[in-house]
Formats: C-alpha cells, structure tokens, sequence
C-alpha cells in the first residue's frame, strides 16, 4: 500500500508553547488511521497543517506528494474532506441551501441526488428544509460531516466526528463510514472515544504532548501489552487469574472437569489502558 500522508520532523511552536513536537507518521492510502490524545495533545493543530489551514514552524507534511502548504489550492481542494468543530455552515440557511452552496463550490454533478446522498449517511434526510441556526449540536455535527463528503474526497480529515452524538447516532455514523473506506476513501480521524478507535481504525498513533508515541494496529498493540492471562469465574463467585502455559492449562482443566466454570474471559488491555500505560496520562 503507498502512502496517501507523510509527516517529517514537523513541529509548531504558537508564541513560546511547542504544541507539535518533531512529529513523525505515514498513512497508508485506504486505511482509517486514528489519532488518539487527550484534550491538548495536538490533534486538532495537526489537522490544520495537514489542510493547509495552518502553516508549520518547521518540518514538512506531504500529501498525494505536495506539501501541506499547497492544500488550499483548488487543485488539492477537492481531493480532501475537512470535518471540524468549526463548522463554518450559514446559520441563516437551510441545510439544503447549505449543501448546494458547496455542491457549487466544489462543482459536484447531480447536485440534488448527491445531497440526498450524504444526508442518508448521516440520517439526516427528514430535517433537509430546517434552517441551520434551529438544529441541535449533533445534527449540526452531522451536517458538518455530510459537507465534507459531498465531493467525495479521497482523503477524509475527520475531528472528533461523534462527540456530540448519541449511540444510535453514532453507530449509524460508524457504518456509513465503514462503508466510505470500503470504496475507497482514506480517513484520517482524531478521537478520544477508544471504542471507535478499536471498531473502526486499522491502525491508531497515540500522540501525547505533541509527539506520536506509539503506532501500530490495535489487535497488535493489545497482543504486545496482554499478561498472557485470562480470568475464570467459578460457581460461587469466585475469580481466578491463569497464566498462558501448562500450569494454567492444568488448571483449566480441573475446573472444567468438575463443572465450576460459569464464563471465562481474556485480560487484554483495551487501547485507553495502553495509552494509560504508555503516557501516564489519561485520554480524557
Ligand atoms: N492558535 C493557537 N494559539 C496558541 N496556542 C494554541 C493555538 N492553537 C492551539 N494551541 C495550543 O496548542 C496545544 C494543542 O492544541 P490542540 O487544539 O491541537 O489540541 P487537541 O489535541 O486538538 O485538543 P482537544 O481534544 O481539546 O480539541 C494546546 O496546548 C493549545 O492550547
């Protein structure tokens, strides 16, 4: 697989603060690639150089093989999605006239039937005639992600996509994305949710103080930092912990002969466990 994203050495400093620090990362062109941090880590400042929006103090990050600094040419315009908390929609318009006006800007064809489109994904379609200003936040977050996919972008830059969402919501988000990156398109996506990260990302970077920490997929991650253990409830309540390997086997199997095992379950560390670990930090 090539890679869609290259970041080297990339650094911001905002007056005497370094929030991006000697950042290194590729993502690999049709992946979801997760980017995980607690609050101040420096997502959202990596989104902005990433776009184009924000010009880095030092270092480069290539996209498609041109410079971040490029993005806000037409040219490469088209070839990104941006879904940020910032949702820049006209509060005085209806989600439809919203829409059309960056079908417009962006010249997507069939304007009409790609609206509709995007706003099935996002299980928005009943509220198409309301006026932005009257929606709730997470319908405004919905809207804000179906903008960005309207041109059907090849890379997706997606800043925390189901903050404000509830579950029903965000599972109907999480499938519509799923379905995104099957035809194809690569999604870059910052999260604090580790349930979103381990559902959707193929491989996650952890970033803390500005720096990537670790990065790799999460089934890989959770192998490397498991005890190689696992629990056993047994009738009456209790709980037993058995290490991988012929002591633990031996005791397996005496449980299981005698009829005490009532549910039994693996230790892996989830990702927040890991992060915990490896950062000290907590991700919220
Ligand atoms: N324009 C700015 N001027 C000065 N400092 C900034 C600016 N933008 C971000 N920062 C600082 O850079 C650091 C990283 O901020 P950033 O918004 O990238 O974090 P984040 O990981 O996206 O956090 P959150 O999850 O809360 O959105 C923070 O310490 C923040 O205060």
């Amino acid at each position: 697989m090539d890679n869609i994203l290259s970041v080297k050495a990339l650094k911001q400093v905002f007056s005497k603060e370094t929030a991006i620090d000697n950042m290194n990362f590729e993502v690999k062109r049709g992946e979801i690639f997760g980017f995980l941090g607690p609050s101040g880590a420096g997502k959202t400042t990596t989104i902005k150089i990433l776009t184009g929006q924000l010009h880095p103090t030092s270092g480069s990050a290539l996209l498609f093989d041109v410079p971040s600094t490029k993005m806000n040419h037409p040219k490469y315009l088209k070839k990104i999605g941006v879904m940020t908390d910032n949702s820049g929609l006209y509060s005085r318009l209806s989600v439809y006239d919203n829409l059309h006006l960056y079908c417009e800007l962006y010249s997507v064809e069939n304007k009409r039937k790609r609206i509709d489109e995007v706003l099935e994904m996002v299980n928005l379609i009943d509220v198409k005639s309301k006026i932005v200003s009257k929606l709730s936040k997470g319908m405004l977050q919905r809207v804000t992600l179906s903008r960005a996919l309207l041109h059907e972008p090849e890379l997706l830059f997606l800043d925390e996509p189901t903050s404000a969402l509830d579950p029903a919501n965000s599972r109907h988000i999480h499938h519509g994305l799923q379905e995104l990156n099957r035809k194809g398109t690569t999604i870059f996506l910052t999260t604090h949710d580790m349930q979103e990260a381990e559902l959707l990302c193929d491989r996650v970077a952890f970033l803390n103080n500005g720096k990537v920490q670790l990065l790799d997929e999460p089934s890989k991650l959770r192998r490397k930092y498991s005890d190689d253990t696992l629990t056993v409830e047994l009738v009456g309540g209790e709980r037993r912990i058995l290490k991988n390997g012929p002591e633990g086997a031996q005791k397996m199997y005496e449980y299981m002969s005698n009829n005490q095992v009532i549910t039994m379950y693996s230790n892996e560390p989830t990702l927040g466990d890991i992060f915990v670990d490896v950062t000290g930090r907590s991700l919220l």
